[in-house]
């Protein structure tokens, strides 16, 4: 195999003699090299991390050793094995004060006092090559050591974080190597792309769980330090990873504290494909202790294809699993397209969202005799004076107060993050639903996320001849008062700087008003009510997920 002229510039990297790099994700070589290492590692038959092929240059067993670093295998506190890290998995307590991001002057200090690590060794691995050995077994009182000489040569891979040396029991993560891989570059020059792929942890009730993990731990660790040159983004495949396979939160946090400055500052991007409510959930609660200028790094797709539109895909494994999730997914939006309209499609996503609580606004219509009879003879229903928009605000404050006493009173069932997790700090969702919302002050300010829903005339009479109210419409009324009003208030609506993103074209047109509170900040989403149920409900969950994700 040939060598590549790519570098890697590792800020106090020392490289020895003792890495041996058979099972390791590699940074992908130049063209020529490509197609046997794709043979190798692109593949999902058998073993990935095989030996590659080609003619036969020496191993070069390698220990990394990157700087400031603490990491200790002792169980004492702050260590990897301290019981305070591996069982509280779901321990929110993210100490993010150290995520902070690149700045100009950080990546210059970097280049300049990088050492520079050629990928022509990393490639001149090969299985005629002296076998890397484990210089002693760990003294972790495991029992997990095996023992060295031929045969076992090659379980142990000694690093070097911060000052410490460290075994990696390859041995036992072996069938979770699968879980960090390199995905190729993106953008000009070595902008690595790492895959994380969840799928591919173990089950948190496996034998050895804790074990496993830390040595997993170590592995992902010194694979960034190798893989990543300059930028780089991560991919993280959450879907088709149960719970239970799912990395504890501490897991999570310790890989990120671990990783050098150098990494944190080079990481431009964490993609989270397919994510779950609970992955968001937990960006959500770790909002106020996570660096800002981190969570602008985190954006969420929802399918490959998605995925795919933002990372060239060319060199990412995607495991079977996970396309066939993706597949899966993509049948069940096609599949459930019908329904639609705003009451109807506000009761589909209470449904889905969790902790999401709903207010209606036809809830405070004051009674018969306080509405106004206008000077057309029809009470004016559909007017800001037919309402209590007092107590409609009142009601949303309410909920903005405590969103979650707001839910218990309504017989909203909250739904925990984990057994114990404190509501308060939990995601809530309200949903605001109603046909004269935007035209009221105090409520257009409230908003975080908009939907404006439009029916032409024909098909908004047709509907509405449809329906009995608690006070039936007089004949006439659609014609005399409902639609006028309509046009009035959409004028007014246009004029007040509201921003619809989408101008409606058909003139004919009434709307619904589906604002959407807490933590959304983007413009009004304009849907065609002429659109079936499903569509519209399929349209508004992806995209609500999409703009909560993005905006948190
Ligand atoms: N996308 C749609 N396609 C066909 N019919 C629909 C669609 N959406 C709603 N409808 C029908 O239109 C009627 C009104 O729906 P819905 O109650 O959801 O509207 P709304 O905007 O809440 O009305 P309101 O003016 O009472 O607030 C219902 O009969 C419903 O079944
Ligand atoms: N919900 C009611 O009490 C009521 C009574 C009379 C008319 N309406 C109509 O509801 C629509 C908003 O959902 C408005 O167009 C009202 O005309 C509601």
């Amino acid at each position: 195999m040939g060598t590549t002229e790519a570098t890697l510039r590792m800020e106090n990297l020392e490289v020895k003699d003792e890495w041996q790099d058979e099972d390791f994700p590699r940074p992908l070589p130049e063209d020529e090299d490509l197609d046997g290492l794709t043979d190798n590692r692109m593949s999902h038959s058998g073993s990935p991390y095989g030996g590659h092929g080609g003619s036969a240059a020496q191993i070069k067993r390698r220990t990394l050793i990157a700087p400031d670093i603490n990491l200790s295998l002792d169980r004492s506190e702050g260590s990897l094995l301290s019981d305070d890290i591996l069982d509280t998995p779901d321990d929110l307590d993210l100490n993010v004060e150290d995520m902070d991001t690149p700045d100009e002057t950080d990546s210059l200090e970097f280049i300049a006092s990088g050492t520079e690590l050629e990928w022509e060794g990393l490639y001149e691995v090969r299985d005629d090559a002296p076998v890397a050995r484990a210089k002693e077994a760990p003294v972790d009182g495991s029992g997990k050591g095996g023992e060295e000489g031929e045969g076992t040569a090659r379980l142990w891979r000694t690093v070097i974080i911060g000052d410490q040396e460290h075994r990696i029991d390859m041995q036992v993560i072996r069938p979770y190597l699968r879980v960090v891989t390199h995905g190729g570059y993106y953008g000009e020059g070595l902008n690595a792309i790492i895959v994380f792929a969840a799928c591919y942890l173990p089950e948190s009730g496996c034998p050895d769980y804790h074990y496993i993990m830390e040595n997993l731990f170590l592995y992902v660790i010194s694979s960034l330090e190798l893989l990543v040159a300059e930028d780089y983004m991560i991919i993280y495949l959450n879907g088709a990873t149960p719970r239970r396979r799912m990395p504890g939160i501490s897991w999570l946090k310790r890989c990120y504290q671990m990783i050098d400055r150098r990494l944190r500052k080079n990481l431009k991007c964490l993609i989270i494909a397919h994510p779950s409510w609970f992955i968001r959930t937990v960006l959500a609660v770790s909002r106020p202790f996570i660096s800002v200028k981190f969570l602008d790094k985190v954006r969420y797709v929802q399918s490959l294809e998605e995925l795919a539109q933002i990372v060239p895909m060319e060199h990412v494994q995607i495991p079977e699993c996970v396309l066939q999730y993706d597949e899966e997914r993509i049948k069940a939006q096609t599949e459930s397209v019908t329904n639609g309209g705003k009451t109807t499609l506000t009761k589909r996503l209470v449904k889905i969202l969790p902790n999401c609580c709903v207010i209606h606004q036809d809830d405070f219509f004051k009674p018969q005799d306080q509405i106004e009879v206008g000077e057309d003879g029809f009470k004016q229903w559909d007017v800001i004076t037919a309402l209590d928009m007092e107590a409609m605000v009142n009601t949303v404050k309410g909920w903005m107060e405590n969103p979650v006493k707001f839910a218990r009173s309504h017989g909203v069932t909250l739904s925990p993050l984990t057994d114990g997790s404190d509501p308060e700090r939990e995601l809530h969702i309200l949903i605001v639903e109603g046909f004269l919302l935007y035209n009221y002050k105090p409520l257009t300010e409230i908003y975080d996320k908009c939907y404006y829903v439009s029916i032409p005339y024909e098909e908004c009479k047709r509907r509405r001849s449809t329906r009995t109210y608690t006070v039936p419409d007089p004949p006439g009324l659609f014609d005399g008062h409902v639609w006028p009003m309509y046009l009035k208030h959409r004028n007014e609506m246009e004029s007040s700087c509201i921003p619809i993103r989408k101008r409606i074209i058909n003139q004919g047109l009434r709307e619904s008003l589906l604002p959407c509170s807490k933590s959304f900040s983007s413009p009004t989403e304009y849907l065609d009510g002429t659109k079936s149920k499903d569509e519209l409900y399929n349209q508004v969950y992806v995209d609500l997920q999409n703009t909560l994700l993005n905006k948190l």
